[in-house]
């Protein structure tokens, strides 16, 4: 990449709320493990709940992992930007950090149910990107969930319950996507970020560099 390229990407922007949404097992983990591997810009939004830790999550990276009594604490002292209950547990996003982070031109992924993705509408419509994915069927889904192995069966056929209603709300977003195949879908997501970035109204930098550019 040449220098002038370089200092045109840099132009500043205005951070975006990466929000994907899906019914259990569609995929939203997968594509969002795949989307911070491949994309430095884009950082996690850890949220905090109150569900057991399973197999093979870390404490502060997939989530933060907290007793009832921390998360009424954090409610009281309103430490959430949103927090919403899902499947009997808890679940929030800490807001201290990101409110700051997208001043600065910093994007976040947020992994949050349909719930939290209408409370950050509601707060910060003009940097919230949605995104809701699709399995390609339910026999699939139910496939996915058991082939995850995390779950007793007992909490997959609650899962797979909810499954139709969180399917419902596929047209609250902006986009939406199917996951049949992994990594045609993580190309349409990447697409979806990298077209969003791009947004006029984000590039908060546009202006003094066009005054220069026509000076
Ligand atoms: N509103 C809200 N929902 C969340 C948050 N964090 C996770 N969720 C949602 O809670 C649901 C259950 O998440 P999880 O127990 O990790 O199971 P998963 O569906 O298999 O990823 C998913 O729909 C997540 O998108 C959050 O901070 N706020
Ligand atoms: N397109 C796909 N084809 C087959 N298996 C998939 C696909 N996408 C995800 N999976 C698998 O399905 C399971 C559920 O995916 P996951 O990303 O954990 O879903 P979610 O976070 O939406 O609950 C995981 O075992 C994952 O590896």
């Amino acid at each position: 990449m040449d220098a002038e390229k370089q200092q045109n990407d840099k132009l500043h922007r205005r951070g975006l709320m990466f929000i994907l949404s899906s019914p259990s097992g569609a995929g939203k983990t997968t594509m969002s493990h795949k989307l911070l591997m491949a994309d430095e810009e884009i950082k996690l939004s850890v949220s905090a709940t109150t569900r057991p830790k399973r197999p093979g999550e870390v404490d502060g990276i997939d989530y933060h992992f907290v007793s009832d009594a921390e998360f009424d604490r954090m409610v009281e002292k309103d430490e959430f930007y949103e927090w919403a209950n899902v499947f009997d547990y808890r679940y929030g996003t800490p807001k201290a950090y990101i409110r700051k982070g997208l001043k600065e031109g910093e994007d976040f992924l947020f992994d949050i149910d349909w719930q939290g993705t209408q409370q950050l509408y509601q707060q910060d419509q003009q940097d919230v990107v949605s995104v809701f994915i699709l399995p390609p069927s339910l026999t699939e889904l139910r496939r996915r969930l058991e082939s995850r192995a995390q779950d007793s069966a007992q909490v997959i056929d609650g899962r797979m319950e909810r499954a139709r209603s969180e399917i419902s709300h596929w047209a609250e977003y902006d986009y939406v996507v199917i996951n049949d195949d992994v990594d045609e879908c993580f190309v349409k997501v990447r697409e979806i970020l990298h077209a969003e970035r791009m947004r006029r109204t984000r590039q908060t930098g546009l202006i003094p560099f066009v005054r220069e550019l026509t000076a």
